[in-house]
This record gives structure tokens, sequence and C-alpha cells, in this order.
């Protein structure tokens, strides 16, 4: 199979992380990218990174045009946005991976809860694969329209749902400590991520709020069968790109960090993108930089019970554009690597 692909978004970190990424995927043609407010520009007149490498125009958003063009759509569009444009691809045929938030959740409610806004297409919220393609990789292969996960759910989950899924853990007591670097706030300035605020400061942000809770809270509880809640923390730390999360649980019986390691790597076994590290050592977020890598580091402290579970991600490959890449292959029977065999970029 060939596939011909489209970008909406394509002028944002996550677009053009994807553009790094179908350049590279030997069975897919970059057919079009699309702008909101630089539509008619070349997208060398925002990236001059990409000179000689992918020259082409930015397009407006105009399903018909679009339609005819395609067999795939990736969204790398703000929430808010996909979800009033996804049903008309679909209807004409077009298989679409939304990078936003816009279908990753299955209750209407719960996303003009968390999103403020009225979910007026939410029957495709049912029809919509969760993305987290070491978990639903059976959903993902037969669905035409796939959301993939948030950034720090997919460093969340990928360290918790082994131990979730085999009950291992206490359910009412997780933590999730979460770290990310400015990226993943967008390439749109604001405030928040302006040099004065971010260089040499560590923020918290969002608590209680994030639009990530109620994601994180719909996947364990499914793995688990019973609901499931987190209390989950959100920080920006000076850098561009990273997520580090390190996540406390209550253990249900006595294990020592050997036993939870091989959980991890039974668990694990046969999904290149997960390394587990070997006992007393733990990942940095710089090992996975520039990669498709979920990189997890465990302890248990004998001497208070408590398993620490550290996990990192690049929130712009795994966390969002590599493994949109991964779901595409996914969707079309390709080896799961194809396309996405950089080594992390180090230093
Ligand atoms: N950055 C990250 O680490 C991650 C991002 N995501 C999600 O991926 C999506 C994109 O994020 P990111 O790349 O960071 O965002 P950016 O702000 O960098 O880019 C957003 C893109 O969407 C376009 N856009 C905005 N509004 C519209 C609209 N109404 N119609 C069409 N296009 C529009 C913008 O075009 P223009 O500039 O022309 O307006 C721009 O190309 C978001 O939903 C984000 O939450 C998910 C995981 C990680
Ligand atoms: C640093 C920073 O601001 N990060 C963003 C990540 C948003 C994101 O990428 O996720 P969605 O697709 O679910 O919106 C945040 O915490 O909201």
């Amino acid at each position: 199979m060939y596939l011909h692909v489209g970008i909406i978004g394509a002028n944002g970190y996550s677009g053009i992380e994807l553009i790094r990424h179908i350049q590279q995927h030997p069975n897919v043609t970059l057919n079009l990218i699309v702008s909101n407010s630089t539509s008619g520009k070349l997208i060398t007149e925002l990236y001059p990174h990409l000179q000689n490498i992918y020259e082409e125009q930015l397009q407006t958003l105009d399903v018909e045009s679009i339609a005819d063009q395609v067999d795939l759509l990736f969204f790398a569009t703000p929430s808010r946005v996909s979800k009033d444009w996804i049903p008309a691809f679909m209807e004409k045929g077009i298989k679409c991976i939304d990078l936003s938030g816009d279908f990753r959740l299955k209750s209407a409610a719960d996303y003009q809860k968390w999103y403020k806004a009225e979910h007026t297409n939410g029957a495709y919220l049912q029809e919509a694969a969760y993305g987290l393609c070491e978990v639903f990789a059976e959903d993902i292969a037969q669905s035409k329209l796939i959301a993939n996960p948030g950034c720090y759910p997919t460093a969340a989950l990928l360290a918790l749902i082994p131990m979730v899924e085999q009950k291992l853990v206490s359910t009412n007591s997780i933590i999730i400590d979460g770290k990310s670097g400015a990226s993943g706030a967008g390439r749109n300035p604001s405030l928040a991520t302006h040099f004065g605020e971010i260089n040499e400061n560590v923020k918290a942000y969002k608590l209680g709020q994030h639009q990530h809770i109620p994601e994180i809270e719909q996947v364990l509880s499914e793995v688990n069968g019973e609901p499931v809640q987190v209390t989950f923390s959100t920080h920006l730390i000076p850098m561009t790109r990273g997520i580090l999360c390190t996540i406390y649980l209550d253990l249900l019986e006595e294990k020592t960090t050997a036993d939870i390691l091989s959980v991890y790597e039974n668990y694990y076994e046969g999904a290149p993108f997960v390394r587990v590290r070997p006992e007393g050592t733990w990942p940095a977020t710089k090992e996975v930089y520039g990669s498709n890598f979920c990189d997890i580091g465990v302890l248990v402290d004998e001497r208070t019970g408590k398993l620490t579970v550290v996990s990192v991600i690049d929130n712009v490959v795994k966390g969002a554009s590599g493994q949109a890449i991964q779901n595409m292959n996914l969707l079309c029977g390709w080896d799961i690597q194809t396309g996405l065999n950089q080594i992390p970029v180090y230093p």
C-alpha cells in the first residue's frame, strides 16, 4: 500500500515534526499542507530549515479540494478545531489521525467540562480509536479515525498501565508529577512561554484543571475495569522538548524492584519504542530527544513500600507526531517502526 497524506495545521510545532517524519517515510507522499493564518506562503518562509527538502505552499482548509488529493489527513490543530472538520472528511472516505484532544474522550459531557466547548459531533467520539499504540493496537488497526493521545497521557499511561491493568497498585492514591518543556504549548507566542517567564524558572500550572486528567482516568478505568482517579500536577520547565513524569504508587502486595521490572519487561516485550531501564537507573529527557522512544525506570523503596515510576518522552515525537506516524503504520499494516528509526539526538 502507498498513501497520499495531508497535514492540517502544518506550520505548528507538531505539524512541522510530521513533515520531518513523513519525508523519511518510504510509503507516504505528503501531498498537501494547510495553515489557518499563513496559507499562500511557502513553508520555507516560516521554516527555513526545510530549504531544498520540502518547499511547498500552505493551502487553505477546504473540504472539497483537499478530499480529492489525499487518502489520510493528520490534524495538528489546536483543540476545538478538528471536531468541526473531521466528520466532513470522513464522509468522503478520508481516514483521519487527530493530534488534538477533540476525539479522545468518549463522553461529550466530559469534553464540554474539560475543553469548555460543545462537541457537536459526539457520535464520532464513539467511533474514534484511542491511539496509544502499545496498548490498543488492534482497535487502531481497524479504525478510520484515530485520536492520538496527549503528550502527558502518553508518558503517564505507558508508565501506569502495566501496574493498573494487573491490579498491582492501589487505584485511589495515584500521583503523577509531570514536567514539560515549552514546545508542549505550541508555536504561538504567549506570556506563559515568554523567555523572561520561562528561563531560570519552574512553575506549576493548571493544577486540578488540566484537560489530560479525564483522558488519563478514562484509559486507566478501562484497563482496570473499575473507576480510577488520579492526582495529576503539571509543571513548565526551561527546556524546549521533553516530558518527564514521576509517578508515586502504593503497592498492594510486597514486591521488589526486580519483580516490578520483570512486569514491565514482559508487558513491553515486542514493543520497540518502550525501553525499560535496568535496576538502579532512571531515564532523562535528553535520552529520548528527537526520537519516538518512551523510557521507563522503576524503584520500590523497601523502607516506605512505595513504588516510584519515572517515564520520559519527547513531547513532539512520541507525545504527538511520532506516535501519529506509528498509528498510521498500524492502520496500514506496516511495520510500526517504518519511518521512525531516529536515534535520539545527544547531547
Ligand atoms: N506541541 C506538543 O508537544 C503537542 C501538541 N499536541 C496537540 O497537537 C495540536 C497542535 O499542537 P502544536 O503543533 O503544538 O500547536 P501550534 O500552535 O504550534 O500549531 C497549531 C496549528 O494549527 C493551525 N490552526 C490553528 N487554528 C486553526 C483553524 N481554525 N483552522 C485550521 N488550522 C488552524 C495553526 O495555523 P496558523 O498558525 O496558520 O493559525 C498551526 O498550524 C494541538 O491540539 C496540541 O494540543 C499534542 C501533543 C503534544
Ligand atoms: C507545556 C504545555 O503547555 N503543554 C500543554 C500540552 C497540551 C497538549 O499538547 O495536549 P492537548 O493536545 O491535549 O491539548 C498543556 O499542558 O496544556
